[in-house]
C-alpha cells in the first residue's frame, strides 16, 4: 500500500470518526433539553392539592385558579390584577421600564410570597360556639334577679289572689316583656295553674319554663343562612341604628364561622363613621379575615358591591357586611340601604339581614326594628347588650313585634360574648 494510499484511509476514518461525535453530541442535548421541559410542567391537580390542603380547608372543591386567590386572601387585601389587556408587547419580545407587562403567571408567583405562617400565628383562639348560651347565663343575672326571682316567689306561694296575679303581670311588663305577650302568659299560668297542682317553687319553676319557652316560639327557625351555595359565597348584611352594636357583632359574627371552619370577608360599608372601618378591620385580622373597605364618606353601596366581589371572586364562604347606622330618622339613610341590598344583589343572594337592637333600649329599640323593617326585608334579630339590663323580656316583644327569630344574643363586651339564642337555655338562664 502506498503512503498515498494509508493517507487517505487516515483521513476517511478521522472524517467519519468526527461526524459521529458531532451527531452524539447533539443528541445528547436534544435528550436533556426534552427532559427538562417535562420536568417544569406541573402535575395536573398538584398544585391545587397543595394549596387547597395548606390554605383552603373550607373549599376544596374550588378550582386551581380560585384555590390560588383564596390562598392569598388573608394575606393581600387587594386582588392581584392580571392586566392581559394592558399588554404592551405586540412582537413577542419582553417589554422594558414602562412598556414591561406583568407575565401570565403573575398569580403563582404571588402565592409563593404568601407569609401565612407568620398570620396563622397571630390568628387568636376562639371560644367553641355550642353551649356558649349556658356558659354566659352568668351574664343574664340583672334579668334573672328583676324577672325570674321575682316570678318564681310569687307562683312558688301556691293560689294566688288577684293582687298577686297583678303583681305577676307587673313583674313581666317591666321586664319589657310587653303588653300582648304579658296577656297571654297571665292567662295561660292561670289557666294552667288550676289544674296543675303546683305546690313547691319546683312545680312553679317547671310550669313557668314550658309556658315561657312556649312564648319564644321554639320551633322558629334561628338557623343562620352563612353558608355558600351555588358556588357563592352566603351574604349577610348587618344593620341597625348606631351605637347598638353592629360592628361588635360583625366581628364577633366573624369569628363564630371562623371557629366553625369557614372563612370569611368582612365590608366595612359602614363609611359614615371614621373609624367604623379600622375597627371592623381589627376584628377581621384576629381572625385571619380579609377586609374590604373604601374611602371615608364614600358609598356604602360601592364598598358592599365591591366587598361582594372580592368575596366571591376569592370564593369565601361568606361574605359579613357591616352598614351605616347613623341618622335612622331620616328617610336618606334608609334609601341607603336599600341601595346597598339592590346593588349587592346584581352579584350574590343576600342571605340574611340582621337587625342589631340594643337590649337596654326598650321601646326605642322597637321603634326602629320597625322603622327597618318597611325598608328591607329582616331575616333576624341580634339582640346585644342583654348583659347590661334587667330588661331581657325584649326577646319575647321584639319577635312578637317583627315576627322575626332572635338568631342571636350578644352578651358582653368581649370578642367571644356572642351567643346563639336557644329559647330553653334562655329560660333556664332567667330562671336560675
Ligand atoms: N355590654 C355589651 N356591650 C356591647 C355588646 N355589643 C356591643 N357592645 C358595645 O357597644 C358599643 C358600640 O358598639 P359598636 O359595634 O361600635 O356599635 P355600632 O352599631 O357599630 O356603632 P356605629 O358604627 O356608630 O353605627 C361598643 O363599646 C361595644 O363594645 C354587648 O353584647 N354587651
Amino acid at each position: 500500500m502506498s503512503t498515498s494510499s494509508l493517507v487517505l484511509i487516515l483521513v476517511v476514518v478521522a472524517v467519519v470518526l468526527i461526524a459521529a461525535l458531532v451527531t452524539g453530541v447533539v443528541l445528547t442535548r436534544r435528550r436533556r433539553i426534552s427532559l427538562t421541559q417535562k420536568e417544569e410542567t406541573p402535575k395536573p391537580g398538584g398544585y391545587q392539592a397543595a394549596s387547597g390542603i395548606t390554605f383552603t380547608p373550607a373549599a376544596p372543591e374550588a378550582t386551581e385558579a380560585e384555590a390560588v386567590v383564596v390562598a392569598e386572601a388573608p394575606v393581600h387585601p387587594a386582588p392581584v390584577e392580571h392586566p392581559v389587556a394592558d399588554r404592551t408587547e405586540v412582537d413577542g419580545q419582553p417589554g422594558v421600564g414602562d412598556d414591561a407587562s406583568v407575565p401570565r403567571d403573575s398569580v403563582k408567583r404571588g402565592f409563593v410570597e404568601v407569609d401565612l405562617p407568620v398570620e396563622a400565628s397571630e390568628v387568636e383562639e376562639i371560644e367553641p360556639t355550642s353551649g356558649r348560651l349556658e356558659r354566659l347565663r352568668g351574664k343574664l343575672s340583672k334579668s334573672r334577679n328583676a324577672f325570674g326571682t321575682s316570678l318564681l316567689g310569687l307562683l312558688g306561694a301556691g293560689d294566688l289572689d288577684e293582687d298577686s296575679w297583678q303583681d305577676v303581670e307587673d313583674t313581666l311588663l317591666i321586664a319589657d316583656l310587653g303588653a300582648a305577650t304579658t296577656t297571654e302568659i297571665v292567662e295561660t299560668l292561670r289557666a294552667k295553674l288550676a289544674g296543675a297542682g303546683v305546690r313547691s317553687e319546683a312545680d312553679a319553676q317547671k310550669l313557668l319554663r314550658s309556658v315561657l319557652v312556649d312564648a319564644l316560639g321554639p320551633r322558629m327557625d334561628r338557623s343562620l343562612k352563612a353558608l355558600p351555595h351555588a358556588g357563592k359565597p352566603a351574604v349577610l348584611l348587618v344593620v341597625g341604628v348606631n351605637g347598638v352594636g353592629k360592628t361588635t357583632t360583625t366581628g364577633k359574627l366573624a369569628r363564630v364561622l371562623v371557629a366553625d371552619g369557614r372563612t370569611v370577608l368582612l365590608g366595612a360599608a359602614d363609611t359614615f363613621r371614621a373609624a367604623a372601618a379600622d375597627q371592623l378591620e381589627t376584628w377581621g385580622k384576629r381572625v385571619g379575615a380579609e377586609t374590604v373597605r373604601g374611602p371615608e364618606g364614600g358609598d356604602p353601596a360601592s364598598v358592599a358591591f365591591d366587598a361582594v366581589k372580592r368575596g366571591v371572586d376569592a370564593g369565601v364562604d361568606t361574605v359579613l357586611i357591616d352598614t351605616a347606622g347613623r341618622l335612622h330618622t331620616k328617610v336618606g339613610l334608609m334609601d341607603e340601604l336599600g341601595k346597598v341590598k339592590r346593588v349587592v344583589e346584581k352579584q350574590a343572594v343576600v342571605d340574611e339581614v340582621l337587625l342589631v337592637l340594643d337590649a337596654t333600649t326598650g321601646q326605642n329599640g322597637l321603634t326602629q326594628a320597625r322603622v327597618f323593617a318597611e325598608q328591607v326585608a329582616i331575616t333576624g334579630i341580634v339582640l346585644t347588650k342583654l348583659d347590661g339590663t334587667a330588661k331581657g323580656g325584649i326577646v319575647f316583644q321584639v319577635q312578637r313585634e317583627l315576627g322575626v327569630p332572635v338568631k342571636l344574643v350578644g352578651l358582653g363586651e368581649g370578642a367571644d360574648h356572642l351567643a346563639p339564642f336557644e329559647p330553653g337555655a334562655f329560660v333556664d338562664a332567667l330562671l336560675g
